[in-house]
């Protein structure tokens, strides 16, 4: 999302959200690069502090905050696709020695079983095939996948 005021307001409804999913949350984690971003915004209506991690080459903490392991964290990110993403973070974090309460995010293509997951908004993703030029009318959604 490329106008922040509009991704404060999704992230503040996200902040909600997670406060009433996880209620005792000390930690959001977020997921690589525009994850990293919207949860930095999440956090600031929760009151939180953030921890980021990378997942290539290898699941890991960003230098910028490594938790200590008594921390109960949430993973946010806005679409959850696969999944992969979701449970290799959530796999590195108990084995980081925090508890995991669950993973936040916008859409799920998946349940994400054997983890607790909230969506802000419920399955299935609608796909848009890429445009190359303006259609008759609005929206035009140029190289998104979902
Ligand atoms: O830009 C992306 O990384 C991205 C593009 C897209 O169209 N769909 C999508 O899910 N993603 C990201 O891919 C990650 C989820 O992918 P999975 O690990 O397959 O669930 C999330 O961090 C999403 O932000």
């Amino acid at each position: 999302m490329r106008d922040p005021a509009r991704l404060d307001r999704v992230a503040a409804w996200q902040a909600q959200a997670i406060a009433t999913q996880f209620p005792g949350t000390t930690l959001l984690v977020g997921a690589p690069a525009c994850g990293a971003v919207l949860t930095a915004f999440v956090a600031r209506h929760l009151g939180l502090p953030v921890a980021f991690v990378t997942l290539e080459p290898a699941p890991a903490w960003h230098r910028m905050h490594v938790p200590g392991p008594q921390h109960r964290a949430v993973y946010v990110d806005d679409l959850i696709c696969t999944g992969e993403g979701a449970r290799t973070a959530a796999a590195f974090l108990r084995a980081q020695g925090l508890t995991v309460l669950g993973v936040s995010a916008w859409i799920s293509r998946t349940a994400l079983a054997g983890e607790r997951l909230h969506t802000l908004a419920p399955p299935p993703f609608q796909t848009w095939t890429p445009h190359e030029a303006a259609p008759a009318g609005p929206p035009l959604h140029v190289g998104v996948r979902e």
